[in-house]
């Protein structure tokens, strides 16, 4: 049976909050879009040997980060019930009643609209397209339906947030290329890891909520050995990049580097009894992906070859 968190600060600090354009601000999941920036700005450059056009870059990042923004409150506003019962999300701003769900609805379809406005006019309406179905896979598939109905649903859902490398290449070229599939699936790979070291964390949190996360509904010990086996499908997945001829040397140490820590890090989670490595490993995660685009871009513009 689902049962609401026990509030423990007074009733004087949770109504006074913080500032209201600071709600709306957290309400937009800024980290989270800005990673996804990231990714989808080395989609950017990665699809033309040249430099990106200015006004593909801005337009390209505002609308996309726009369209990100509006899904991740649509995010808040469905989840609301959920995230009341959650010690993490309790005190969001909607779950909390700050911002009622007309004025959230109401920052979403704005922001909606403004990305979408900025991609058809100023980039392409493939990206534009792309990008709404990207809204609609995590706001509407993933929050509204997969997230309550199967531990598979971070798998399913994963690809909303892995679609911007693809959707920074096809605003510069105005086309899917492989290669941008490619990065797709790198980050389509990252999520589960990524996802389920949080879950293990939180897993009693979700159970509470009802929700069927794979630690909740296939025990701990399952979804380590999956962290674990994703991790090593990353590594995998990392040469391809490499054995297409899409990226060089700097990106082929880079990234073995990368996944063969993030593999160490589900390692340690599977097999030390050390609670603390599932954050550890959900920290690394992001690191990780940050710092993988980080060099595919560096190796981008330095192709150093044998
Ligand atoms: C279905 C896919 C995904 C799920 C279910 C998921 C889940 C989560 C959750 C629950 C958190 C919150 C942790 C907390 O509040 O302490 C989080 C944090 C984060 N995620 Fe993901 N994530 C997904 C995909 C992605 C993608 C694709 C990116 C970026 C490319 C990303 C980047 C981040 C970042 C940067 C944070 C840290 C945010 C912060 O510290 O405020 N996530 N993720
Ligand atoms: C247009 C476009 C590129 C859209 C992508 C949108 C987006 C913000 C994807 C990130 C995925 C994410 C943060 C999932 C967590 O949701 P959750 O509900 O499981 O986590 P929570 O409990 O922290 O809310």
């Amino acid at each position: 049976m689902a049962k609401p968190v026990t509030l423990t600060h007074s009733t004087a600090q949770q109504s006074a909050g913080p500032a209201l354009w600071r709600q709306y601000y957290e309400l937009t999941k800024p980290k989270v879009v800005m990673l996804l920036l990231l990714t989808a700005l080395v989609g950017m450059c990665m699809a033309t040997p040249n430099l990106v056009e200015a006004r593909i870059l801005i337009a390209g990042l505002f609308g996309i980060g726009l369209l990100a923004s509006s899904a991740a409150v649509i995010n808040h506003v469905v989840d609301r019930r959920i995230d009341s019962m959650m010690a993490r999300t309790y005190n969001r701003p909607v779950a909390k009643g700050r911002i009622g769900i007309t004025q959230a609805l109401g920052f979403a379809t704005v922001l909606g609209t403004l990305g979408y406005v900025c991609l058809s006019l100023w980039v392409n309406p493939l990206t534009a397209l792309l990008t709404l179905g990207s809204l609609v896979g995590y706001a509407g598939i993933y929050t509204l339906f997969l997230k309550r109905a199967t531990p598979q649903n971070i798998v399913i859902g994963g690809l909303a947030g892995a679609a911007p490398p693809l959707l920074g290449w096809t605003a510069v070229t105005g086309a899917v290329h492989p290669h941008a599939l490619l990065l797709v699936l790198l980050v389509f790979t990252w999520t589960p890891p990524h996802f389920w070291a949080l879950a293990i964390h939180r897993r009693r949190e979700y159970a509470n909520a009802n929700i069927p996360m794979l630690p909740v509904t296939h025990g701990v010990a399952f979804t380590k050995t999956w962290v674990l086996g994703y991790t090593a499908l990353l590594a995998l997945v990392g040469f391809l990049p490499y054995l297409v001829g899409m990226s060089h040397l700097i990106y082929l140490l880079g990234s073995s580097v990368l996944n063969l820590m993030f593999i160490w890090y589900a390692w340690q989670l599977k097999f030390s009894n050390d609670e603390r490595w599932a954050m550890k490993t959900f920290r690394f995660s992001i690191v990780h992906l940050m710092v993988l685009f980080v060099v595919l871009l560096i190796d981008h513009y330095l192709p150093v070859t044998l």
